[in-house]
């Protein structure tokens, strides 16, 4: 089994129900077994369009997809949640990235594994340090991104559950 974590994030309608239900759809598919899923932190928006406060939350799966596969089930249930591409870092029902695919390094624009974005991105990196496994902890792009925390003082985020 692939050990994959994500980043989930909502800040359209009901936020922590889309992730609810994102969590939902994600345990249904045969192949997919939720390990470990963070609390819930209230962000700012990051990326400069004016937008309303996301909820993000990181999750640990286990699955025998592929990670195009996963990719495209995880496409699956953003559109089941009516989500609609319409603005580039715009406001969303739900956005699911893969973080980290086990230990794969994958520079595909189509699936950049780990997450280009992951080593700035505050309301990705404290969620996914509370879920983190141990094993999982000491790979060197995971303390990469760590390290970044310390430096990274200027997203306002709130756990909110
Ligand atoms: N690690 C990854 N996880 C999820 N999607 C990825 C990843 N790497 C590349 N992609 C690609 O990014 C495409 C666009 O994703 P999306 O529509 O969520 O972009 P966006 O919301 O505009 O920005 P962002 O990718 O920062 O969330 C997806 O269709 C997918 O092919
Ligand atoms: N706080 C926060 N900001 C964002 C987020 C997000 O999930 N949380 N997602 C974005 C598009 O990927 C752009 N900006």
């Amino acid at each position: 089994m692939h050990q994959v974590y994500l980043s989930l994030g909502s800040n359209m309608g009901d936020r922590q129900g889309n992730l609810q239900k994102a969590q939902t759809l994600l345990e249904q598919h045969p192949q997919i077994n939720v390990i470990k899923v963070s609390g819930d932190y209230q962000t700012s928006p990051v990326g400069g369009v004016i937008q309303d406060d996301f909820i993000n939350q990181a999750m640990h799966i286990e699955t025998s997809l592929d990670p195009y596969e996963l990719l495209e089930y995880i496409h699956q249930v953003e559109s089941q949640l009516h989500r609609k591409r319409l603005i580039h870092w715009g406001p969303r029902t739900i956005d699911i990235d893969i973080l980290f695919f086990d230990k794969v390094l994958m520079p595909d624009p189509k699936l950049t594994i780990p997450h280009a974005e992951v080593f700035n991105r505050l309301f990705v990196l404290v969620p996914l340090v509370e879920i983190i496994d141990a094993d999982f902890y000491q790979f060197e792009k995971v303390q990469k991104a760590i390290e970044h925390l310390e430096s990274n003082t200027d997203q306002s985020i709130e756990r909110v559950k």
